[in-house]
């Protein structure tokens, strides 16, 4: 029988204070399995130390980064750097769903379930007010959570393989997100994070 729901855009699955959606079997079947051994050998993955509150530490993941423009973050400066072809068509996909142009991408590898991202809020000044942003996820099955910062209320949600997840309207300003760790075993993950930023100048 045909699924009725299929062509159906997905819907916002935050009740308020912004707009989350997932779209899911965004690649073809086969060519989203290449992706990320293609993505793990051909990027340049640093394991990044954090400074905070006067500690160095280590970043539990490792992290990518490219964009026309310059970008900070985790104290660190990042020059431009041009996107490498393999992430063009990527890119491409994540602006047809978002409806609007990127020039960032910061990617992240959870090597397993020890790697995570904690709380936080993409809401650097220099991307804006209301940023949107495309989030790619390739490999093991990993569970995002958010929560409303200020009522607490929670929404959770699996990110399989070859899926897309898309974040705007107020959510950076009243919703944090994580990846938390996990005991289960799980396959390594690739997540890109397409993002509009304005250039920052080197300090
Ligand atoms: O891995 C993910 O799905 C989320 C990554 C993330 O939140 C970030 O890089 O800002
Ligand atoms: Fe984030």
């Amino acid at each position: 029988m045909r699924d009725l729901f299929a062509d159906q855009p997905p819907q916002n699955m935050l009740p308020r204070d912004g707009d989350t959606r997932l779209y899911r079997d965004v690649l073809p079947a086969e060519e989203a399995d290449r992706i990320f051994e293609r993505l793990h050998m051909a990027l340049n993955w640093q394991q990044e130390t954090a400074h905070i509150m006067g500690r160095d530490i280590a970043v539990p993941r490792l992290t990518s980064w490219y964009g026309e423009v310059a970008y900070r973050y985790s104290g660190v400066y990042h020059p431009a750097a041009p996107f490498p072809k393999i992430l063009m068509p990527l890119r491409k996909l994540a602006e047809e769903h978002a409806g609007q142009g990127f020039n960032t991408v910061l990617l992240n590898l959870y090597r397993d379930g020890r790697d995570s991202v904690s709380w936080h809020a993409d809401d650097e000044e220099v991307l804006g007010q209301n940023p949107v942003i495309a989030s790619l996820s390739f490999g093991g099955e990993r569970r995002f959570h958010m929560r409303h910062t200020q009522s607490g209320e929670r929404v959770s949600i699996d990110l399989p393989h070859n899926s897309l997840l898309v974040m705007g309207g107020t959510m950076q300003h009243h919703w944090q997100h994580q990846i938390p760790k996990t005991a289960r075993p799980v396959e390594p993950r690739i997540n890109l994070t397409f993002r509009k930023t304005v250039a920052e100048r080197p300090v």
